[in-house]
């Protein structure tokens, strides 16, 4: 298959492409090569490349800064998708959109699933769910995969933080009061491409399997990597940040549990493999 990456610089965009360059025809699209704010550059680059599929893996994802800079967020986050998703329909091409789970507010206390409504609390979760509904409107062969929690090899993450603060301070305050699951860009991406081959068209949710707060995720960092490392379980009161974060965001997998798909391994085995790489 031929298969464009929007956002090949970024945490999952690199991870894609190693991954699918070994059985596809890939061509990795960073900003400096197409700007999905820029219409014509977007509709003539996936023109010329007639990919069978694309992965939009590219956003604006600062989620405290969009709360102060809302056009930008917006514009490369719904603009810029509805440009990614115009030009894949005129190509003919497949569309997996990557979205989030803060699309949904965190009320619940159980997994959500697909169909449930989302309610963003913040500029980054209104402008990834307007897109998703651009998406919709103008794809008609399009995935919209929710993933959660992203950490890799490439980029800064929750993970990389940790183990370099550790190296700084023998004691951290973690936040204990928001629980979602950590999602390995690796696994997402062997996800992704079981799901290019398919077409199974609709809403995904996506996501390591399992639930932890950022404190025991942390906790588990540093279990993982052989740190002794004092702990302070904080609330997120005690931690103001401009953007609101979603209480709870755990992401039931509806969608690949009724379409047959193989579904996630544990959040804890895929962060003891990634932390074993990075150390
Ligand atoms: N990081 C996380 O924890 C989560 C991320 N997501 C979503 O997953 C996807 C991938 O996230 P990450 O890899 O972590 O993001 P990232 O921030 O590492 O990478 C995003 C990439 O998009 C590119 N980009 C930004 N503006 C652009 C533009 N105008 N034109 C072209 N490229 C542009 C950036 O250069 C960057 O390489 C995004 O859609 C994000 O919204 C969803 C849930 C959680």
């Amino acid at each position: 298959m031929k298969i464009a990456i929007t956002g090949a610089n970024g945490q999952l965009g690199h991870d894609l492409v190693n991954l699918l360059s070994h059985d596809h025809q890939v061509f990795g699209l960073s900003r400096q090569v197409m700007d999905i704010t820029n219409f014509p550059q977007v509709v003539e680059t996936v023109q010329r490349i007639k990919p069978d599929a694309i992965i939009h893996a590219a956003a604006y994802t600062r989620v405290d800064e969009a709360e102060h800079t809302q056009d930008k967020a917006y514009l490369v986050n719904t603009y810029g998708t509805r440009n990614v998703a115009i030009s894949a329909q005129q190509a003919g091409s497949k569309m997996i959109y990557i979205s989030t789970d803060y699309v949904f507010d965190g009320q619940s206390s159980t997994p959500y699933k697909e169909f449930d409504s989302p309610n963003p609390l913040t500029v980054y979760g209104k402008s990834k769910l307007a897109a998703e509904e651009i998406v919709k409107n103008f794809s008609n062969k399009y995935f919209i995969v929710r993933t959660s929690w992203l950490y890799g090899q490439y980029g800064q993450n929750f993970v990389k933080t940790m183990l370099t603060l550790a190296q700084l301070r023998k004691e951290l305050p973690v936040v204990f009061d928001q629980i979602g699951s950590p999602t390995y860009t690796v696994d997402l991406a062997y996800f992704l491409k079981d799901l290019l081959q398919t077409e199974l068209y609709g809403i995904y949710h996506a996501s390591n399997t399992g639930a932890c707060s950022w404190y025991e995720f942390a906790k588990a960092v540093f279990e993982e990597a052989g740190l002794d490392i004092k702990l302070n379980p904080v609330e997120t009161k005690d931690f103001p940040r401009p953007a609101r974060r979603p209480a709870y965001s755990v992401l039931d997998h509806m969608a690949i549990r009724l379409n047959g798909l193989s579904d996630f391994r544990t959040w804890r085995d895929a962060l003891k493999e990634f932390v074993g790489q990075l150390i």
